[in-house]
């Protein structure tokens, strides 16, 4: 399976804003997306997830979401989305939450107590929703989509309402997360720290296209940028690294 790849290439418009974005990435480990705001980072996301439609394709290893033939409905993609504010069920214990994704998995097989130990929620289980943290709701929020068994994980600016303390916290969690049990992530951020710390490989966005993966041109990557914005891309790029 380490053969498998992500191969993506989705191009549209969303008002003025034209997204052209493609890449090709490895199907394990932590894929940063970086890039500031409004350079389309939500939007590729959510066209990758099958929550917007473009033209374009998207194949996650072996399995085709998307090509010039096929558009694989959203609630068919084994697709586990968490985004910055985690939407709960309020009226439910934590334990409820998690119980209610278990039984609409599709009958697969997921281990609930490792998930549980992982992210450190067994003393919140009796808790109502409503009684947790920001940090604590972020970790319910990611097993409640990982007991869905995603072939991959989407996170876009999960971490972004939360104090240092608790990102300090999930930061690792997400990372071994990947690494022990070969899940592929997506990981939309603005932010150096988790960047640095969770990626496997960086691709950094500018202006709905992708700037560095390794299979775009700088020419036709840029046009509509000033020069000087294309050298400060390139520093900041180089200075990003991409760890593969
Ligand atoms: N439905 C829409 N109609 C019009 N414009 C849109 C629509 N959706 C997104 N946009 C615009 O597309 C651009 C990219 O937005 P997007 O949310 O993808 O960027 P982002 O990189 O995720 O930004 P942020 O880090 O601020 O979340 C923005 O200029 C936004 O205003």
């Amino acid at each position: 399976m380490t053969h498998d790849m992500i191969h993506v290439s989705l191009k549209g418009s969303a008002g003025a804003f034209v997204l052209d974005a493609a890449f090709s990435v490895p199907a394990q480990g932590v894929t940063a997306i970086w890039g500031p705001s409004g350079s389309g980072k939500t939007t590729l996301l959510r066209a990758i997830a099958g929550l917007t439609r473009l033209e374009g394709h998207v194949k996650i290893g072996a399995d085709i979401w998307q090509d010039g033939s096929t558009f694989v409905p959203v609630h068919k993609r084994r697709v586990g989305y968490v985004f910055q504010e985690a939407s709960l069920l309020t009226h439910l214990t934590v334990r409820a939450n998690l119980d209610f994704a278990l039984k609409r998995n599709g009958g697969h097989t997921v281990d609930f107590a490792g998930l549980v130990a992982r992210l450190k929620l067994e003393g919140l289980l009796k808790r109502s929703v409503t009684q947790l943290s920001g940090g604590e709701r972020q970790r319910v929020a990611l097993a409640r989509t990982l007991l869905s068994a995603p072939e991959i994980l989407l996170t876009d600016e999960p971490l972004s309402s939360l104090d240092s303390e608790a990102k300090a916290e999930i930061v690792p969690m997400i990372a071994s997360l990947s690494r022990d049990t070969g899940l592929p992530v997506l990981y939309v951020s603005h932010d150096a720290y988790e960047v640095e710390r969770l990626a496997d490989r960086t691709l950094r966005m500018a202006r709905g296209r992708i700037i560095d993966a390794p299979a775009t041109t700088f020419d036709t990557s840029l046009d509509g940028l000033s020069e000087a914005q294309v050298r400060a891309l390139a520093e900041a790029a180089l200075k990003a690294g991409i760890k593969v």
